[in-house]
């Protein structure tokens, strides 16, 4: 049963990139183009600022640490040995070589001292004699401080500049959703089930904020440091730099293996955690069940069976970057060795500098991290692009309730003539050979005709299940006829403007819905404020007085979820005031089947004659006691009726409604 919870569509492996998925996404990123762009050229920037690091280690090692002093001195060579030079025109210098007399020779004014006689000075005359190289080094060292600082810099305002772009489309993204999802017809809820809708305003919408931020930008960073990488070693030595690459297709092979390995896996990761999420929600929801009828024990056994096959994907997960990891660090190690064996050798044969081979070096570290990151990444792009193709499905499906002009003259007519229909008085209400189906070919209801008029009751009885709430789903165009009409006023319900006809009308259900909010707020539903005078009226008419003055905070008690802190007669004298609140011309109302304590019966049935009062209604009744009262009452019977007329002309007819009077004696 699970599986068919709407999971299969879960499965849908996206593409890792689908152009006209990204074109979609383009109206939503658009307005942030200008910090993605800002994003993106701060990563430029980074990207060289990592590039140079291991370039100032090069210097500094090349230029001061390994040579012998540079400025004052310099190196000289007479094919018998390697010299430092010191200029006898500083008399700090001079006093220096004078002091070893048995190490330097004098030509001119320049004093020069055999490289391997370095190490016999004292250690403050070396320092002495290699200042200047002392000062570079500082130098280098201080460079290296800013740019890791400029980095950290640059790094807190680009992840600070992509978070806002990123949140901020998928807000605009996760709103269009909402508001679509709103709008759309009530059959469309029939087939989708709720949890796979939260899905996609939430762990959707997710996926796609991390394509932004973890991805987008990301990847062109990564791809920038490659290419940079390449680029510098290369241009540094390119023999080195070769041998280096050598082991490259091995990584990207190792990378792209195991990103398919575990893209299945984070698709059953996907799917088991929203088995799990419904599994859980089902429980808290069917909790009197589930107690009353002792299924803890099963219920138990059903989710530790779906909690193993979610350990037993995470396992799978976690081997498979238990082995991927672990072999791209093999890879980075074997790449060094092979650096270090090679540069070791030029450094040797005095081919490479030492510079060169440490910068070397740490441009490995750096090299295989991006490319591990890209095979990373593109799981991610893969969940992302499933997503918005998930997404889009939705936001493309046609099936809103009110159809939207299709131009500025069509708005201009259509808010015209609402203002016309909204001054006009429901007069009649008329079913004209009405069918219906759910599913095709299954009728519902079938040629259903009657007529009521401004003022009048009308009752609908039946048994179960003989299509008496989808008689008034059609008034209210939850539903459209499969034929025939529905006409108010002499006009089809269709040709009316939705949201003026439904003002019109106020609908009591059997178990009404309340919102998480505060009681008035549950009243007023979206009407601007209203006075306390009118408020107090309202409440007197619908019989909630009492119980609001009972509640801690009067009419501004929040109530938890669905009005759950109420009970279901509470429940259904609020919504008789929320009905109050709308003045509507006509009232539908359902019966409540549940059983309610005869005193809230007599409190509803007060608080609804008061509704009813001089405003036409329809009624389904499932209590005949309520339906003798009505002008005319038709009798349902499998989506026919079979019956219609007063309670004394139906009695006297002694058919099926009079049949029904004696059952419920
Ligand atoms: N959303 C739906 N999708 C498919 N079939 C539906 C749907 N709603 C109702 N039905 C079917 O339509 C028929 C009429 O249902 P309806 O709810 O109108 O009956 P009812 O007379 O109001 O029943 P009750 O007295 O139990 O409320 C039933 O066979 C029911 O199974």
């Amino acid at each position: 049963m699970f599986s068919e919870f709407g999971y299969a569509e879960e499965k849908s492996t996206g593409k890792p990139y689908d152009l006209r998925l990204l074109k979609r996404l383009m109206p939503f990123v658009r307005p942030y183009r200008t910090p993605l762009l800002g994003a993106l050229a701060l990563v430029m920037m980074l990207t060289a600022l990592e590039l140079a690091l291991p370039y100032i280690t090069r210097i500094a090692v090349d230029r001061y640490i390994v040579p012998p002093p540079a400025t004052h001195t310099g190196v000289s060579g007479d094919g018998k040995g390697r010299y430092a030079d010191a200029e006898m025109s500083d008399p700090e210098m001079a006093a220096l070589v004078r002091k070893y007399p048995d190490f330097f020779q004098i030509t001119g004014t320049t004093a020069r001292i055999p490289l391997a006689d370095l190490p016999k000075l004292d250690r403050a005359d070396l320092m002495r004699l290699r200042r200047d190289d002392i000062r570079g080094v500082s130098l280098a060292a201080c460079l290296f401080l800013l740019l890791i600082i400029a980095d950290f810099v640059l790094t807190f305002f680009q992840v600070l500049v992509l978070e806002y772009a990123g949140q901020k489309a998928m807000h605009d993204l996760r709103v269009a959703l909402f508001t679509h999802i709103q709008s759309l017809r009530i059959a469309y809820f029939n087939r989708n089930p709720i949890a796979r809708l939260v899905t996609r305003t939430t762990n959707d919408i997710q996926n796609m904020h991390e394509l932004f931020t973890s991805v987008l930008v990301a990847v062109f960073k990564d791809l920038f440091l490659l290419v940079g990488i390449m680029a510098v070693m290369l241009g540094i030595r390119w023999q080195l730099a070769l041998i280096c690459f050598t082991l490259l297709p091995f990584v990207v092979f190792a990378s792209l293996y195991f990103s398919r390995l575990a893209r299945n896996v984070f698709r059953t990761l996907r799917i088991k955690t929203a088995e799990i999420n419904t599994r859980f929600a089902e429980t808290i929801a069917g909790i009197r069940v589930i107690q009353l009828f002792r299924q803890e024990q099963e219920n138990a056994r059903k989710f530790r069976e779906l909690n193993h096959e979610f350990y037993a994907a995470g396992m799978r997960q976690i081997h498979i970057f238990a082995v991927f990891m672990p072999l791209i660090e093999v890879l980075t190690a074997l790449s060094l060795a092979l650096v270090i064996c090679y540069g070791g050798q030029g450094v040797m044969s005095e081919e490479v500098t030492l510079g060169i081979l440490v910068a070397f070096i740490s441009y490995m570290r750096m090299f295989f991290r991006p490319i591990r990151e890209i095979a990373e990444k593109y799981n991610i792009l893969q969940n992302a692009m499933s997503s918005a193709e998930r997404i889009f499905m939705i936001l493309d499906t046609d099936e809103r309730e009110v159809a939207e002009p299709v131009s500025e003259d069509g708005e201009r007519q259509r808010a015209a003539e609402s203002g016309l229909q909204q001054n006009e008085r429901i007069e009649t209400l008329v079913f004209d050979r009405v069918s219906m189906h759910y599913r095709r070919g299954e009728d519902v209801l079938r040629e259903i005709s009657f007529q009521v008029r401004a003022g009048e009751t009308i009752a609908i009885v039946g048994p179960t299940g003989s299509g008496k709430t989808s008689l008034i789903n059609l008034i209210i165009r939850f539903y459209d006829p499969a034929s025939g009409r529905v006409l108010i006023n002499g006009r089809d319900t269709r040709a009316w403007d939705l949201p003026t006809l439904r003002r019109k009308i106020a609908l009591v259900t059997q178990d009404p819905f309340l919102f998480s909010e505060n009681i008035r707020e549950n009243i007023i539903q979206g009407k601007a404020e209203i006075s306390a005078q009118e408020m107090d009226e309202i409440l007197a008419a619908s019989n909630c007085r009492e119980l609001v003055r009972r509640l801690p905070q009067g009419a501004e008690t929040r109530l938890s979820e669905g009005g759950a802190s109420l009970s279901s007669g509470e429940r259904q004298l609020i919504s008789i005031a929320r009905a109050f609140a709308r003045d509507p011309e006509l009232i539908i109302l359902d019966e409540a089947t549940s059983y309610i304590d005869s005193e809230t019966e007599v409190k509803i049935q007060e608080a609804l004659s008061n509704l009813m009062r001089g405003r036409t209604a329809i009624l389904v009744a499932h209590r005949l006691s309520t339906a003798r009262e009505a002008d005319t009452i038709l009798v349902l019977s499998r989506g026919r009726i079979t019956e219609a007329g007063s309670h004394e002309a139906l009695m006297e007819k002694r058919g099926v409604y009079f049949k029904l009077n004696q059952l419920q004696r």
